[in-house]
Protein backbone atom coordinates (compact mmCIF):
# COMPACT_ATOMS: atom_id res chain seq x y z
CA UNK A 1 0.00 0.00 0.00
CA UNK A 2 2.99 2.39 1.12
CA UNK A 3 4.35 1.94 -2.64
CA UNK A 4 0.84 2.87 -3.94
CA UNK A 5 0.18 6.05 -1.59
CA UNK A 6 3.97 7.36 -2.97
CA UNK A 7 3.28 6.49 -6.77
CA UNK A 8 0.08 8.82 -6.08
CA UNK A 9 1.94 11.25 -4.48
CA UNK A 10 4.68 11.37 -6.78
CA UNK A 11 2.27 11.85 -9.67
CA UNK A 12 0.36 14.22 -8.86
CA UNK A 13 -3.12 13.14 -6.81
CA UNK A 14 -3.83 14.44 -3.65
CA UNK A 15 -5.78 13.19 -0.98
CA UNK A 16 -4.85 14.93 2.40
CA UNK A 17 -7.24 14.22 4.71
CA UNK A 18 -7.61 10.32 3.53
CA UNK A 19 -6.17 7.10 4.88
CA UNK A 20 -6.24 3.60 3.42
CA UNK A 21 -7.28 0.99 5.84
CA UNK A 22 -9.86 -2.07 6.15
CA UNK A 23 -13.34 -2.69 8.19
CA UNK A 24 -13.89 -5.50 10.69
CA UNK A 25 -14.40 -7.84 7.84
CA UNK A 26 -11.19 -6.83 6.66
CA UNK A 27 -12.25 -5.28 3.45
CA UNK A 28 -10.55 -2.47 2.12
CA UNK A 29 -11.65 1.29 2.47
CA UNK A 30 -11.06 5.06 2.97
CA UNK A 31 -11.16 6.45 6.12
CA UNK A 32 -10.94 10.14 7.26
CA UNK A 33 -7.52 11.27 9.05
CA UNK A 34 -9.69 14.85 10.12
CA UNK A 35 -13.12 16.12 9.62
CA UNK A 36 -14.05 16.88 5.92
CA UNK A 37 -17.00 19.38 5.33
CA UNK A 38 -19.45 19.68 2.92
CA UNK A 39 -17.71 21.03 -0.64
CA UNK A 40 -14.48 20.07 0.52
CA UNK A 41 -12.60 18.56 -1.94
CA UNK A 42 -11.47 14.80 -0.30
CA UNK A 43 -8.94 13.49 -3.44
CA UNK A 44 -7.93 14.49 -6.71
CA UNK A 45 -6.82 12.13 -9.64
CA UNK A 46 -4.68 13.61 -12.48
CA UNK A 47 -6.97 12.42 -15.59
CA UNK A 48 -3.17 10.50 -17.32
CA UNK A 49 -3.59 8.35 -14.44
CA UNK A 50 -6.69 6.32 -15.20
CA UNK A 51 -7.08 3.31 -17.29
CA UNK A 52 -9.09 3.81 -19.99
CA UNK A 53 -9.63 1.36 -23.71
CA UNK A 54 -8.15 4.59 -25.52
CA UNK A 55 -5.10 4.74 -23.65
CA UNK A 56 -5.11 0.72 -23.88
CA UNK A 57 -4.93 1.29 -27.59
CA UNK A 58 -2.48 4.15 -27.91
CA UNK A 59 0.03 2.03 -26.08
CA UNK A 60 -0.88 -1.42 -27.95
CA UNK A 61 -2.19 -0.76 -31.07
CA UNK A 62 -2.94 -3.90 -31.96
CA UNK A 63 -5.53 -4.21 -29.29
CA UNK A 64 -7.60 -1.78 -32.38
CA UNK A 65 -9.76 -4.70 -33.25
CA UNK A 66 -10.83 -5.56 -29.56
CA UNK A 67 -14.01 -4.78 -28.17
CA UNK A 68 -13.30 -1.70 -25.70
CA UNK A 69 -13.63 -4.40 -22.57
CA UNK A 70 -11.92 -6.69 -24.47
CA UNK A 71 -8.80 -4.12 -25.08
CA UNK A 72 -8.95 -2.66 -21.60
CA UNK A 73 -8.23 -6.11 -20.43
CA UNK A 74 -5.77 -7.11 -22.15
CA UNK A 75 -3.73 -4.06 -21.81
CA UNK A 76 -4.10 -4.75 -17.67
CA UNK A 77 -2.69 -8.13 -18.42
CA UNK A 78 -0.10 -7.03 -20.47
CA UNK A 79 0.72 -4.69 -17.72
CA UNK A 80 0.18 -7.19 -15.02
CA UNK A 81 3.04 -9.18 -16.95
CA UNK A 82 5.70 -6.45 -16.96
CA UNK A 83 5.34 -6.46 -13.59
CA UNK A 84 7.55 -4.10 -11.61
CA UNK A 85 8.70 -2.63 -14.93
CA UNK A 86 5.01 -1.21 -15.62
CA UNK A 87 4.48 2.37 -14.73
CA UNK A 88 0.93 1.11 -13.20
CA UNK A 89 2.54 -1.61 -11.15
CA UNK A 90 2.16 0.16 -7.61
CA UNK A 91 -1.77 -0.01 -8.90
CA UNK A 92 -1.86 -3.00 -10.62
CA UNK A 93 -0.43 -4.45 -7.62
CA UNK A 94 -2.75 -3.29 -5.18
CA UNK A 95 -5.89 -4.39 -6.98
CA UNK A 96 -7.86 -7.02 -5.14
CA UNK A 97 -6.94 -10.44 -6.79
CA UNK A 98 -10.40 -11.94 -6.53
CA UNK A 99 -13.92 -10.51 -6.51
CA UNK A 100 -16.58 -12.70 -6.61
CA UNK A 101 -18.94 -11.52 -9.11
CA UNK A 102 -21.15 -14.06 -10.42
CA UNK A 103 -18.70 -14.47 -13.46
CA UNK A 104 -16.55 -16.14 -11.64
CA UNK A 105 -18.89 -18.29 -9.42
CA UNK A 106 -17.95 -22.31 -8.88
CA UNK A 107 -20.95 -24.07 -10.41
CA UNK A 108 -22.58 -24.47 -6.70
CA UNK A 109 -22.57 -20.78 -6.16
CA UNK A 110 -23.74 -20.49 -9.97
CA UNK A 111 -26.36 -22.87 -8.84
CA UNK A 112 -27.80 -20.69 -6.16
CA UNK A 113 -29.12 -17.94 -8.86
CA UNK A 114 -30.46 -20.64 -11.10
CA UNK A 115 -34.13 -19.37 -12.66
CA UNK A 116 -33.02 -15.56 -11.62
CA UNK A 117 -32.91 -13.19 -14.28
CA UNK A 118 -28.89 -13.04 -13.20
CA UNK A 119 -28.90 -17.12 -13.56
CA UNK A 120 -29.90 -16.78 -17.28
CA UNK A 121 -27.86 -13.27 -18.00
CA UNK A 122 -24.86 -14.53 -16.37
CA UNK A 123 -24.33 -17.53 -18.61
CA UNK A 124 -24.79 -15.51 -22.01
CA UNK A 125 -22.88 -13.18 -21.18
CA UNK A 126 -20.25 -15.65 -20.29
CA UNK A 127 -20.70 -17.45 -23.38
CA UNK A 128 -20.01 -14.14 -25.17
CA UNK A 129 -16.46 -13.33 -22.93
CA UNK A 130 -15.56 -16.61 -23.69
CA UNK A 131 -16.02 -16.66 -27.58
CA UNK A 132 -14.49 -13.25 -27.74
CA UNK A 133 -11.38 -14.19 -25.38
CA UNK A 134 -11.09 -17.78 -26.93
CA UNK A 135 -11.03 -16.40 -30.39
CA UNK A 136 -8.69 -12.93 -29.79
CA UNK A 137 -6.94 -13.33 -26.49
CA UNK A 138 -5.38 -16.51 -25.85
CA UNK A 139 -3.63 -15.05 -22.86
CA UNK A 140 -6.48 -13.99 -20.95
CA UNK A 141 -8.35 -16.22 -19.17
CA UNK A 142 -10.67 -14.29 -17.56
CA UNK A 143 -11.90 -10.90 -17.53
CA UNK A 144 -12.08 -10.12 -13.23
CA UNK A 145 -9.76 -7.44 -13.08
CA UNK A 146 -11.71 -5.15 -14.75
CA UNK A 147 -14.68 -5.61 -12.80
CA UNK A 148 -15.23 -3.13 -10.27
CA UNK A 149 -14.40 -0.30 -13.30
CA UNK A 150 -16.47 2.71 -13.01
CA UNK A 151 -17.73 4.84 -16.55
CA UNK A 152 -15.11 6.03 -19.00
CA UNK A 153 -17.69 9.47 -19.76
CA UNK A 154 -16.90 10.89 -16.20
CA UNK A 155 -13.31 11.77 -18.25
CA UNK A 156 -14.35 11.77 -22.00
CA UNK A 157 -17.78 13.13 -22.06
CA UNK A 158 -17.97 12.86 -26.02
CA UNK A 159 -17.87 8.84 -25.59
CA UNK A 160 -21.02 8.57 -25.23
CA UNK A 161 -20.76 4.90 -24.93
CA UNK A 162 -21.01 3.51 -21.40
CA UNK A 163 -17.09 1.73 -21.67
CA UNK A 164 -15.62 1.21 -18.23
CA UNK A 165 -12.53 2.82 -17.30
CA UNK A 166 -10.05 2.46 -13.96
CA UNK A 167 -8.91 5.57 -11.78
CA UNK A 168 -7.13 4.41 -9.37
CA UNK A 169 -7.20 5.80 -5.82
CA UNK A 170 -11.03 7.08 -6.73
CA UNK A 171 -11.67 3.37 -6.81
CA UNK A 172 -10.54 2.81 -3.19
CA UNK A 173 -13.27 4.40 -2.22
CA UNK A 174 -16.80 1.78 -1.22
CA UNK A 175 -20.22 2.35 -1.96
CA UNK A 176 -22.92 3.35 0.43
CA UNK A 177 -26.42 4.26 -1.28
CA UNK A 178 -27.51 7.90 -1.92
CA UNK A 179 -24.26 9.16 -0.01
CA UNK A 180 -23.79 12.57 -0.89
CA UNK A 181 -20.61 13.01 -3.05
CA UNK A 182 -20.09 14.68 -6.50
CA UNK A 183 -17.31 13.57 -9.27
CA UNK A 184 -15.82 16.70 -10.73
CA UNK A 185 -13.43 16.56 -13.97
CA UNK A 186 -11.66 19.92 -13.42
CA UNK A 187 -10.14 21.65 -16.07
CA UNK A 188 -6.98 21.34 -15.19
CA UNK A 189 -7.38 17.63 -16.21
CA UNK A 190 -8.14 16.05 -13.20
CA UNK A 191 -11.01 14.41 -11.53
CA UNK A 192 -11.90 15.41 -7.99
CA UNK A 193 -14.07 13.58 -5.10
CA UNK A 194 -15.95 16.77 -3.71
CA UNK A 195 -17.71 15.77 -0.26
CA UNK A 196 -21.72 16.43 0.33
CA UNK A 197 -21.74 15.99 3.76
CA UNK A 198 -19.86 16.74 6.80
CA UNK A 199 -17.48 13.36 7.67
CA UNK A 200 -16.07 13.15 10.80
CA UNK A 201 -12.54 11.75 11.78
CA UNK A 202 -12.00 8.14 11.70
CA UNK A 203 -14.97 7.59 9.70
CA UNK A 204 -15.50 5.57 6.84
CA UNK A 205 -15.30 8.22 3.46
CA UNK A 206 -18.36 6.39 1.03
CA UNK A 207 -17.86 7.08 -2.70
CA UNK A 208 -21.60 6.38 -4.49
CA UNK A 209 -21.43 4.20 -7.71
CA UNK A 210 -24.80 5.31 -8.77
CA UNK A 211 -28.21 4.34 -8.37
CA UNK A 212 -27.75 0.61 -9.01
CA UNK A 213 -29.96 -2.18 -8.04
CA UNK A 214 -28.81 -5.54 -7.12
CA UNK A 215 -28.07 -7.09 -9.84
CA UNK A 216 -25.70 -4.39 -11.41
CA UNK A 217 -23.85 -3.92 -7.98
CA UNK A 218 -24.03 -7.93 -7.81
CA UNK A 219 -22.66 -7.97 -11.82
CA UNK A 220 -20.17 -5.18 -11.06
CA UNK A 221 -18.58 -5.36 -8.31
CA UNK A 222 -20.08 -8.71 -6.73
CA UNK A 223 -22.03 -7.31 -3.67
CA UNK A 224 -25.51 -6.65 -2.59
CA UNK A 225 -27.42 -4.14 -0.54
CA UNK A 226 -29.93 -5.57 1.52
CA UNK A 227 -33.35 -3.65 0.81
CA UNK A 228 -31.88 -1.64 -1.81
CA UNK A 229 -34.29 1.07 -2.79
CA UNK A 230 -32.87 1.45 -6.48
CA UNK A 231 -33.40 -2.28 -7.25
CA UNK A 232 -35.83 -3.92 -9.77
CA UNK A 233 -36.66 -6.71 -11.61
CA UNK A 234 -36.13 -7.13 -14.99
CA UNK A 235 -39.10 -8.54 -17.76
CA UNK A 236 -39.05 -9.50 -20.76
CA UNK A 237 -42.37 -9.63 -22.94
CA UNK A 238 -42.32 -13.00 -24.48
CA UNK A 239 -44.43 -12.50 -27.93
CA UNK A 240 -42.96 -15.36 -29.93
CA UNK A 241 -45.51 -18.13 -28.97
CA UNK A 242 -48.28 -16.13 -30.66
CA UNK A 243 -49.72 -16.87 -33.90
CA UNK A 244 -50.35 -13.21 -34.35
CA UNK A 245 -46.76 -12.16 -33.37
CA UNK A 246 -45.93 -10.48 -36.21
CA UNK A 247 -48.93 -8.34 -36.29
CA UNK A 248 -49.10 -7.55 -32.91
CA UNK A 249 -45.17 -6.66 -33.18
CA UNK A 250 -46.43 -3.86 -36.30
CA UNK A 251 -49.22 -2.78 -34.03
CA UNK A 252 -46.92 -2.01 -31.27
CA UNK A 253 -44.64 -0.38 -33.23
CA UNK A 254 -47.26 1.90 -34.69
CA UNK A 255 -48.15 2.96 -30.60
CA UNK A 256 -44.55 3.56 -30.31
CA UNK A 257 -44.53 -0.01 -27.72
CA UNK A 258 -41.79 -1.91 -29.50
CA UNK A 259 -39.45 -1.90 -26.19
CA UNK A 260 -40.28 -5.47 -24.72
CA UNK A 261 -37.98 -5.21 -21.80
CA UNK A 262 -39.42 -3.56 -18.50
CA UNK A 263 -38.18 -2.88 -15.15
CA UNK A 264 -40.91 -3.14 -12.52
CA UNK A 265 -39.54 -1.90 -9.01
CA UNK A 266 -41.06 -1.95 -5.26
CA UNK A 267 -45.04 -0.58 -5.82
CA UNK A 268 -44.30 0.72 -9.22
CA UNK A 269 -44.86 -1.19 -12.96
CA UNK A 270 -44.36 0.78 -15.51
CA UNK A 271 -47.22 1.94 -17.68
CA UNK A 272 -45.94 0.79 -20.94
CA UNK A 273 -45.85 -2.85 -19.85
CA UNK A 274 -49.44 -3.10 -18.97
CA UNK A 275 -50.18 -0.97 -22.41
CA UNK A 276 -48.13 -3.56 -24.13
CA UNK A 277 -49.54 -6.39 -22.43
CA UNK A 278 -52.61 -5.01 -23.18
CA UNK A 279 -51.86 -5.77 -27.03
CA UNK A 280 -50.21 -8.74 -26.78
CA UNK A 281 -53.57 -10.43 -24.83
CA UNK A 282 -55.73 -9.14 -27.98
CA UNK A 283 -58.17 -11.83 -29.60
CA UNK A 284 -58.58 -11.43 -33.14
CA UNK A 285 -61.37 -9.54 -32.97
CA UNK A 286 -60.22 -7.28 -31.09
CA UNK A 287 -56.96 -6.63 -33.22
CA UNK A 288 -59.12 -5.38 -36.05
CA UNK A 289 -61.15 -3.68 -33.98
CA UNK A 290 -58.38 -1.34 -32.38
CA UNK A 291 -55.79 -1.47 -35.27
CA UNK A 292 -58.59 0.28 -36.88
CA UNK A 293 -59.10 2.72 -33.94
CA UNK A 294 -55.26 3.43 -34.28
CA UNK A 295 -55.72 4.15 -38.02
CA UNK A 296 -58.26 7.20 -36.80
CA UNK A 297 -55.82 7.72 -34.18
CA UNK A 298 -58.75 7.65 -31.12
CA UNK A 299 -57.24 4.69 -29.36
CA UNK A 300 -55.90 5.46 -25.64
CA UNK A 301 -53.84 2.01 -24.86
CA UNK A 302 -52.50 3.58 -21.36
CA UNK A 303 -56.23 2.97 -19.82
CA UNK A 304 -58.41 -0.52 -19.90
CA UNK A 305 -59.51 -0.59 -23.54
CA UNK A 306 -61.79 -3.74 -22.45
CA UNK A 307 -63.30 -5.65 -19.55
CA UNK A 308 -62.34 -8.74 -21.25
CA UNK A 309 -58.81 -7.64 -22.43
CA UNK A 310 -58.24 -6.34 -19.11
CA UNK A 311 -58.95 -9.39 -17.19
CA UNK A 312 -57.10 -11.42 -19.77
CA UNK A 313 -54.12 -8.74 -19.39
CA UNK A 314 -53.97 -8.92 -15.62
CA UNK A 315 -54.93 -12.45 -15.69
CA UNK A 316 -51.62 -13.14 -18.11
CA UNK A 317 -49.10 -10.44 -16.26
CA UNK A 318 -50.28 -12.20 -12.51
CA UNK A 319 -49.61 -15.76 -14.11
CA UNK A 320 -46.05 -14.05 -15.27
CA UNK A 321 -45.21 -12.76 -11.94
CA UNK A 322 -46.22 -15.95 -10.27
CA UNK A 323 -43.77 -17.89 -12.55
CA UNK A 324 -40.95 -15.75 -11.67
CA UNK A 325 -41.57 -16.32 -7.83
CA UNK A 326 -42.02 -19.88 -7.69
CA UNK A 327 -38.90 -20.60 -8.97
CA UNK A 328 -37.62 -18.30 -6.24
CA UNK A 329 -38.67 -19.90 -3.64
CA UNK A 330 -38.14 -22.94 -1.16
CA UNK A 331 -34.27 -22.78 -1.73
CA UNK A 332 -32.97 -22.38 1.79
CA UNK A 333 -31.55 -25.55 1.75
CA UNK A 334 -29.45 -25.62 -1.23
CA UNK A 335 -27.48 -22.84 1.25
CA UNK A 336 -26.93 -25.83 3.74
CA UNK A 337 -23.00 -27.54 3.97
CA UNK A 338 -21.41 -23.80 3.31
CA UNK A 339 -17.63 -23.97 4.39
CA UNK A 340 -15.18 -21.08 3.19
CA UNK A 341 -15.69 -17.56 3.82
CA UNK A 342 -15.49 -16.91 0.58
CA UNK A 343 -18.99 -19.13 -0.08
CA UNK A 344 -20.61 -17.82 2.78
CA UNK A 345 -19.96 -14.11 1.61
CA UNK A 346 -21.49 -15.51 -2.08
CA UNK A 347 -24.47 -16.93 -0.67
CA UNK A 348 -25.41 -14.30 1.46
CA UNK A 349 -25.58 -11.63 -1.62
CA UNK A 350 -27.32 -14.12 -3.65
CA UNK A 351 -29.72 -14.39 -0.75
CA UNK A 352 -30.30 -10.78 -0.92
CA UNK A 353 -30.35 -10.35 -4.64
CA UNK A 354 -32.95 -13.56 -4.31
CA UNK A 355 -34.88 -11.53 -1.10
CA UNK A 356 -35.47 -8.30 -3.10
CA UNK A 357 -36.10 -9.70 -6.47
CA UNK A 358 -39.15 -11.49 -4.29
CA UNK A 359 -39.84 -8.92 -2.45
CA UNK A 360 -40.43 -6.47 -5.83
CA UNK A 361 -42.81 -9.44 -7.69
CA UNK A 362 -44.66 -9.69 -4.97
CA UNK A 363 -45.16 -6.47 -4.63
CA UNK A 364 -46.05 -6.19 -8.53
CA UNK A 365 -48.57 -9.14 -7.90
CA UNK A 366 -50.09 -7.18 -5.31
CA UNK A 367 -50.90 -4.08 -7.77
CA UNK A 368 -51.98 -6.32 -10.03
CA UNK A 369 -54.47 -8.29 -7.78
CA UNK A 370 -55.60 -4.59 -6.61
CA UNK A 371 -56.25 -3.65 -10.08
CA UNK A 372 -57.76 -7.28 -10.58
CA UNK A 373 -60.41 -6.19 -7.87
CA UNK A 374 -61.07 -2.70 -8.84
CA UNK A 375 -61.78 -3.82 -12.33
CA UNK A 376 -64.03 -6.57 -11.32
CA UNK A 377 -66.12 -4.41 -9.03
CA UNK A 378 -66.38 -1.94 -12.17
CA UNK A 379 -67.93 -4.21 -14.59
CA UNK A 380 -70.22 -6.09 -11.83
CA UNK A 381 -71.56 -2.69 -11.21
CA UNK A 382 -71.41 -1.56 -14.81
CA UNK A 383 -73.55 -5.33 -15.26
CA UNK A 384 -75.78 -4.23 -12.40
CA UNK A 385 -76.86 -1.34 -14.26
CA UNK A 386 -77.78 -2.52 -16.73
CA UNK A 387 -75.24 -1.39 -19.43
CA UNK A 388 -76.23 -2.66 -22.60
CA UNK A 389 -72.79 -4.22 -24.41
CA UNK A 390 -71.83 -3.02 -27.62
CA UNK A 391 -70.51 -5.21 -30.53
CA UNK A 392 -67.91 -6.47 -30.61
CA UNK A 393 -67.04 -6.61 -27.12
CA UNK A 394 -64.86 -5.01 -27.51
CA UNK A 395 -64.31 -1.13 -26.48
CA UNK A 396 -67.17 -0.66 -23.34
CA UNK A 397 -65.79 2.56 -22.72
CA UNK A 398 -64.62 1.88 -19.50
CA UNK A 399 -63.62 4.70 -17.35
CA UNK A 400 -61.53 2.82 -14.60
CA UNK A 401 -58.96 4.91 -12.75
CA UNK A 402 -56.64 2.89 -11.04
CA UNK A 403 -55.06 5.55 -9.17
CA UNK A 404 -58.15 6.88 -7.37
CA UNK A 405 -58.35 3.42 -5.80
CA UNK A 406 -55.11 3.05 -5.09
CA UNK A 407 -54.87 1.18 -2.43
CA UNK A 408 -51.67 -1.29 -0.82
CA UNK A 409 -52.61 -4.75 0.27
CA UNK A 410 -49.63 -6.78 2.15
CA UNK A 411 -51.31 -9.43 2.32
CA UNK A 412 -52.48 -10.73 -0.63
CA UNK A 413 -54.60 -14.04 0.30
CA UNK A 414 -58.00 -12.06 1.28
CA UNK A 415 -57.78 -10.75 -2.61
CA UNK A 416 -57.56 -13.74 -4.07
CA UNK A 417 -60.78 -14.82 -1.98
CA UNK A 418 -62.45 -11.81 -3.08
CA UNK A 419 -61.72 -12.06 -6.84
CA UNK A 420 -62.55 -15.76 -7.27
CA UNK A 421 -66.39 -14.07 -5.92
CA UNK A 422 -66.10 -10.98 -8.01
CA UNK A 423 -65.36 -13.80 -11.06
CA UNK A 424 -67.79 -16.07 -10.28
CA UNK A 425 -70.63 -13.15 -9.70
CA UNK A 426 -69.27 -11.50 -13.13
CA UNK A 427 -68.82 -14.82 -15.71
CA UNK A 428 -71.23 -16.68 -17.70
CA UNK A 429 -68.96 -20.61 -16.27
CA UNK A 430 -69.06 -24.07 -16.72
CA UNK A 431 -69.74 -24.40 -12.86
CA UNK A 432 -72.40 -21.06 -12.66
CA UNK A 433 -74.38 -22.91 -15.66
CA UNK A 434 -74.16 -26.29 -14.22
CA UNK A 435 -75.83 -24.69 -11.10
CA UNK A 436 -78.44 -22.46 -12.29
CA UNK A 437 -79.60 -24.64 -15.53
CA UNK A 438 -80.86 -28.25 -14.32
CA UNK A 439 -81.58 -29.21 -18.04
CA UNK A 440 -78.38 -28.52 -19.39
CA UNK A 441 -76.46 -29.63 -16.39
CA UNK A 442 -78.54 -33.27 -16.67
CA UNK A 443 -77.72 -33.13 -20.59
CA UNK A 444 -73.90 -32.48 -20.19
CA UNK A 445 -73.35 -35.16 -17.68
CA UNK A 446 -75.05 -37.65 -20.18
CA UNK A 447 -72.83 -36.66 -22.87
CA UNK A 448 -69.58 -36.03 -21.26
CA UNK A 449 -67.92 -37.76 -17.95
CA UNK A 450 -66.39 -35.90 -15.37
CA UNK A 451 -63.29 -35.64 -16.66
CA UNK A 452 -64.40 -34.19 -19.89
CA UNK A 453 -66.52 -32.14 -18.22
CA UNK A 454 -63.38 -30.65 -16.78
CA UNK A 455 -61.13 -30.67 -19.77
CA UNK A 456 -63.63 -29.57 -22.67
CA UNK A 457 -64.55 -26.41 -20.47
CA UNK A 458 -64.89 -24.53 -23.88
CA UNK A 459 -66.93 -26.77 -25.93
CA UNK A 460 -69.41 -26.61 -23.16
CA UNK A 461 -69.50 -22.89 -23.13
CA UNK A 462 -69.98 -22.62 -26.67
CA UNK A 463 -72.75 -25.34 -26.68
CA UNK A 464 -73.98 -23.54 -23.81
CA UNK A 465 -74.66 -19.80 -26.14
CA UNK A 466 -76.30 -22.05 -28.61
CA UNK A 467 -78.20 -23.43 -25.68
CA UNK A 468 -79.34 -19.64 -23.90
CA UNK A 469 -79.56 -18.19 -27.29
CA UNK A 470 -83.01 -19.90 -27.26
CA UNK A 471 -84.23 -18.33 -23.88
CA UNK A 472 -83.10 -14.87 -24.48
CA UNK A 473 -85.72 -12.93 -22.85
CA UNK A 474 -85.81 -15.84 -19.50
CA UNK A 475 -82.05 -15.35 -19.31
CA UNK A 476 -79.46 -13.63 -16.52
CA UNK A 477 -77.54 -12.45 -19.28
CA UNK A 478 -80.56 -11.02 -21.94
CA UNK A 479 -78.70 -8.00 -22.72
CA UNK A 480 -75.36 -9.86 -23.71
CA UNK A 481 -77.43 -12.38 -25.43
CA UNK A 482 -79.37 -9.86 -27.56
CA UNK A 483 -76.47 -7.91 -28.38
CA UNK A 484 -74.45 -11.35 -29.36
CA UNK A 485 -77.16 -13.15 -31.11
CA UNK A 486 -76.86 -10.00 -33.99
CA UNK A 487 -73.20 -10.87 -34.27
CA UNK A 488 -73.05 -12.52 -37.76
CA UNK A 489 -70.82 -10.66 -40.22
CA UNK A 490 -67.58 -9.51 -39.01
CA UNK A 491 -64.38 -12.01 -39.24
CA UNK A 492 -66.09 -14.85 -40.32
CA UNK A 493 -63.76 -14.97 -43.44
CA UNK A 494 -61.20 -15.30 -40.65
CA UNK A 495 -62.71 -18.58 -39.57
CA UNK A 496 -62.48 -20.61 -43.21
CA UNK A 497 -59.63 -22.43 -42.18
CA UNK A 498 -61.63 -23.58 -38.73
CA UNK A 499 -64.65 -24.21 -40.79
CA UNK A 500 -62.92 -27.52 -41.40
CA UNK A 501 -61.82 -28.18 -37.83
CA UNK A 502 -65.89 -27.15 -37.05
CA UNK A 503 -67.51 -29.27 -39.23
CA UNK A 504 -65.73 -31.98 -37.67
CA UNK A 505 -66.61 -30.98 -34.37
CA UNK A 506 -70.40 -30.32 -35.33
CA UNK A 507 -70.42 -34.29 -37.12
CA UNK A 508 -69.18 -35.89 -33.36
CA UNK A 509 -71.26 -32.81 -31.35
CA UNK A 510 -74.65 -33.47 -33.59
CA UNK A 511 -75.46 -37.06 -32.71
CA UNK A 512 -74.38 -36.70 -29.09
CA UNK A 513 -76.22 -33.40 -28.51
CA UNK A 514 -79.07 -34.35 -30.64
CA UNK A 515 -79.93 -37.60 -29.23
CA UNK A 516 -83.71 -37.69 -28.61
CA UNK A 517 -82.62 -38.87 -24.92
CA UNK A 518 -80.58 -36.51 -23.81
CA UNK A 519 -82.82 -33.95 -25.39
CA UNK A 520 -80.29 -30.70 -25.17
CA UNK A 521 -80.99 -29.64 -28.76
CA UNK A 522 -84.13 -29.66 -30.68
CA UNK A 523 -81.96 -31.32 -34.56
CA UNK A 524 -83.28 -27.52 -35.86
CA UNK A 525 -82.17 -25.69 -33.29
CA UNK A 526 -78.43 -27.16 -33.43
CA UNK A 527 -76.72 -25.91 -36.96
CA UNK A 528 -73.41 -25.64 -37.81
CA UNK A 529 -73.96 -21.99 -38.63
CA UNK A 530 -75.12 -21.67 -34.94
CA UNK A 531 -71.58 -23.86 -33.75
CA UNK A 532 -69.47 -21.32 -35.94
CA UNK A 533 -71.40 -18.17 -34.41
CA UNK A 534 -71.02 -19.70 -30.85
CA UNK A 535 -67.66 -20.46 -31.57
CA UNK A 536 -66.81 -16.94 -32.64
CA UNK A 537 -68.55 -15.18 -29.16
CA UNK A 538 -66.55 -17.61 -27.43
CA UNK A 539 -63.48 -16.41 -28.96
CA UNK A 540 -64.16 -12.57 -28.51
CA UNK A 541 -65.84 -12.83 -24.97
CA UNK A 542 -63.96 -15.89 -23.04
CA UNK A 543 -60.98 -15.58 -20.37
CA UNK A 544 -59.20 -18.36 -18.88
CA UNK A 545 -58.29 -17.58 -14.96
CA UNK A 546 -57.24 -19.62 -12.47
CA UNK A 547 -58.93 -20.28 -9.58
CA UNK A 548 -57.82 -20.07 -5.68
CA UNK A 549 -57.08 -24.10 -6.30
CA UNK A 550 -55.14 -23.65 -9.14
CA UNK A 551 -57.24 -24.88 -11.58
CA UNK A 552 -57.91 -23.24 -14.93
CA UNK A 553 -60.84 -22.11 -15.69
CA UNK A 554 -62.77 -20.30 -18.57
CA UNK A 555 -65.44 -17.61 -18.29
CA UNK A 556 -67.34 -15.76 -20.74
CA UNK A 557 -67.24 -11.88 -20.19
CA UNK A 558 -71.04 -10.89 -20.66
CA UNK A 559 -70.23 -6.88 -21.37
C1 LIG B 1 -14.02 0.13 -6.27
S1 LIG B 1 -13.68 -1.13 -5.15
C2 LIG B 1 -13.67 -0.37 -3.57
C3 LIG B 1 -12.46 -0.68 -2.78
C4 LIG B 1 -12.29 -2.10 -2.35
N1 LIG B 1 -13.10 -2.39 -1.17
C5 LIG B 1 -10.85 -2.46 -2.05
O1 LIG B 1 -10.58 -3.11 -1.03
O2 LIG B 1 -10.00 -2.13 -2.89
C6 LIG B 1 -15.18 -1.94 -5.27
C7 LIG B 1 -15.25 -3.22 -4.47
O3 LIG B 1 -15.36 -2.93 -3.08
C8 LIG B 1 -16.32 -3.77 -2.46
N2 LIG B 1 -17.42 -2.88 -1.99
C9 LIG B 1 -17.56 -1.56 -2.23
N3 LIG B 1 -18.66 -1.08 -1.61
C10 LIG B 1 -19.22 -2.11 -0.96
C11 LIG B 1 -20.38 -2.25 -0.14
N4 LIG B 1 -21.19 -1.23 0.11
N5 LIG B 1 -20.64 -3.47 0.36
C12 LIG B 1 -19.85 -4.54 0.11
N6 LIG B 1 -18.75 -4.47 -0.66
C13 LIG B 1 -18.42 -3.27 -1.19
C14 LIG B 1 -16.79 -4.74 -3.51
O4 LIG B 1 -15.99 -5.89 -3.44
C15 LIG B 1 -16.47 -4.00 -4.81
O5 LIG B 1 -16.24 -4.87 -5.89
Amino acid sequence: MDEFVHWLHENGATFPKVRFGKDESGMGGCYAVQPIHPNEIIATLPLNLTISHKLAREYLPILAPLSCRAALATFLVHERLLGKLSFYHPYINILPKHIPTPLTYTEREMSWLRGTNLGYGIESRKELLRKEFDEILEIVSNDELINGCFPNKLIDPDDTEVKEALFPLIDSFNHKHRQKITWEVHERNELRLVAGNYMDSGQQIYNNYGAKSNEELLVGYGFCIPNNPDDWVVIKVNISQDPQCDEKLDFLSSLELSELTHFIKRDYIPLKLLSQLRVLVMNSAELIHFKKLQELQCININEPIGYRNELAMLETFSNLLKMKLEVLYGRDEEFIGISSARESEIARNCKIYIDGQKEILTSALAIIHSKELIILKAALNDSKFTRIPTLPFVCNNINIDYNSNNTSFNDINPIILAKDDLLDLLLITIDKVMKIDKKFSKAINEIFSEELIDSEQDTILILYLIYESQYIEKSEWKLFFEVAIKYDDFYIQEYEEKIQELTELYNELQPLVCNPDVKLFDKDVFSIDKLIWSTCIFEICSVTFTNKNKKQHFGIVPL
